[in-house]
């Protein structure tokens, strides 16, 4: 079953629904950290459905592509694109993928790491769209950016399904259009 999200109120609540389905996860993967757990999110049809649908419909231009962060921004990124009748680039972990790759180091809530994607597969001027699970320190997807714009790529905005608020992502993106469903 689908569910299309257009308003607001529709917005809200389905804001409310991911809240209720999400798990808080106390000292994964490291203390200190509370982890937003959207598995059982995306365990759930209809709710993943109306997800998919509140991304593809806030999107306010044409896109070319959506590029989706390894590994949750996958499995958000692609039913979007084909929602948007877009191409998907992963933007992958360090070594992932088979060369010539473009790369980008970056700090984590949890630890440091590097992202990479294929420039071969970003026609210049692509307007890309970029799609993660969670925005918390800003540091995964302000390197995405750095990388697709580094390939020529015009991005166009970021969705996220949560917004961690107190890690002050948001401010990393200056100058870009960034939507959360849900701000915690
Ligand atoms: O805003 P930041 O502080 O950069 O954190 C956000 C990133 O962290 C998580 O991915 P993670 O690197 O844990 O990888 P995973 O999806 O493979 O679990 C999440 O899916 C985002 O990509
Ligand atoms: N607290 C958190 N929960 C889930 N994913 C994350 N990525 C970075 N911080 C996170």
């Amino acid at each position: 079953m689908s569910a299309v999200v257009e308003g607001t109120d529709a917005r809200a609540a389905l804001a409310r629904r991911v809240d209720a389905l999400m798990r808080t996860v106390p000292d994964f993967p490291e203390p200190g950290i509370q982890f937003r757990d959207i598995m059982p999110l995306l365990a759930d049809a209809d709710a993943f459905a109306a997800v998919v649908d509140a991304f593809a419909a806030a999107v306010p231009e044409p896109v070319d592509l959506v590029a989706g962060m390894e590994a949750r921004g996958f499995l958000l990124a692609a039913p979007v694109a084909t929602a948007l009748g877009a191409g998907v680039v992963p933007v992958r972990k360090a070594g992932k993928l088979p060369g010539p790759v473009a790369s980008q180091s970056y700090a984590l809530e949890y630890g440091t790491a590097a992202v990479e994607v294929q420039p071969f597969t970003i026609p210049d001027g692509a307007r890309v769209l970029v799609i993660d699970d969670v925005l918390a320190t800003g540091g995964t997807a302000a390197a995405t950016v750095r990388l697709l714009e580094e390939c020529g790529a015009d991005v166009v905005g970021l969705s996220f399904l949560v917004e961690l608020e107190a890690l002050a992502g948001r401010a990393q993106l200056e100058g870009h259009r960034v939507d959360a469903l849900l701000a915690l």
